[in-house]
């Protein structure tokens, strides 16, 4: 299979000795959306800018449709950039920023204006051409950075924290714009940002990195429900984990782990030693579903936010733990601090994995 994009074992270290990036696979397909999601310094603006060329890799190689362009210059690979600060030239006007990039690749001017009109038109900046970049808002510079980085009709369009300059609502309506367009053009998307719902709610597939190392790559969904790491499980969502002792196979394709609250079965591999429980996943009261996990406690406190109660549930060891579960439902309505409660939990949503 031809992917769009292709990182094998790609690494970086700096001059200084920094290792920012190690051994980094990944596949995308064409009009894929993925983002790469982590901690500030994990490694994930060096990657972004090893696939554009503005870093040297050290190891490893990048193909793009195949073909390796590991070493090839920024201009020469089909990829554009989008910065966090836009980079756009201020004293320019809107079309002289968004014909930038057809001026360095020497595009004849009569299909220069069509391309930048059409691009115009699509991002509703006609009325603005001939304005100046400094004087205008900042979902504007957005738009014309977005515009600019699309007017070369790139192949992969790579995204640094495109949205991190803007307030929170116009940050949720480019959002929605940002991902309406890329699913109109079909253009491969690669999406850096440390905002967690951003990654979640707008991409195919999230890379989560810390440390220079990837620590998973899934479906948004799969990372709440499937995390592979302790990194994940303590990054993303909210779950509670448990340590353990690896434990025996069961039926049905559950593992086990002997932990301090007794056995627990999961979904996980053999020599798993720990579990990791969604806060959503906890049930107040026992249901008694086979296999089914019973915590014992009391309530600690309770707050209900819109349709969320979030209640937090002290164990008999001291320990608490954080759960979900609708604001509406009588045991939200009913339970009060220092209230005695027994945790249920079903097998099906534990995984299990490796520290
Ligand atoms: N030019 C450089 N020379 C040496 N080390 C660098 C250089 N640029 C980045 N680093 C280091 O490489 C690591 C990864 O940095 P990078 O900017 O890729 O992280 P990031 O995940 O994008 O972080 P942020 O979200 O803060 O932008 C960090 O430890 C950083 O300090």
């Amino acid at each position: 299979m031809l992917y769009d994009l292709e990182l094998q074992s790609v690494g970086k270290t700096y001059p200084d000795g920094t290792v920012a990036v190690s051994d980094f696979d990944l596949k995308v397909e064409k009009g894929e959306f993925v983002a790469f999601l982590g901690p500030s310094g994990c490694g994930k603006s060096t990657t972004l800018r090893m696939i554009a060329g503005f870093e040297e890799i050290t190891n490893g190689e990048i193909l793009i449709m195949g073909k390796n362009i590991s070493h090839t210059p920024p201009e020469r690979r089909p990829t554009s950039m989008i910065f966090q600060n836009y980079a756009l030239f201020p004293h320019m006007t809107v079309r002289q920023n968004i014909a930038f990039g057809l001026d360095v690749k020497k595009m004849e001017t009569a299909e220069k204006k069509r391309k930048v009109d059409r691009i115009l038109d699509m991002f509703d900046l006609t009325e603005f051409a001939d304005r100046t970049a400094d004087r205008l808002s900042g979902g504007q510079r957005q738009r014309i950075a977005l515009a600019r980085g699309l007017v070369v009709e790139p192949e992969i369009l790579l995204l640094d924290e495109p949205l991190g300059a803007l307030d929170a609502n116009l940050r949720r309506i480019i959002q929605n714009e940002l991902k309406l367009l890329q699913r109109d053009l079909g253009i491969t998307f690669v999406f850096v940002t440390h905002a967690q719902s951003e990654a979640l709610g707008l991409s195919d597939r999230v890379v989560v990195m810390s440390n220079g190392v990837v620590e998973q790559i899934s479906a948004p969904k799969e990372l709440y429900t499937r995390p592979a790491t302790p990194f994940v499980a303590e990054f993303i969502g909210s779950n509670t984990i448990i340590e353990g002792k690896s434990g025996k196979m069961l039926d049905g394709g559950l593992q086990q782990i002997e932990t301090p609250y007794g056995p627990m079965a999961g979904v996980g591999t053999a020599g798993a030693d720990m579990a990791v429980i969604p806060a959503e996943s906890f049930r107040i009261g026992l249901r008694e579903t086979p296999g089914e996990i019973a915590l014992e406690g009391t309530v600690a406190s309770k707050k209900l936010v819109g349709s969320i109660g979030y209640i937090r549930v002290k164990l008999s060891d001291g320990r608490e733990i954080d759960v979900e579960t609708h604001a509406g439902s009588p045991e939200a309505q009913s339970l009060s601090a220092g209230a005695s409660v027994t945790l249920g939990v079903d097998p099906s949503s534990v995984t299990l994995i490796h520290h």
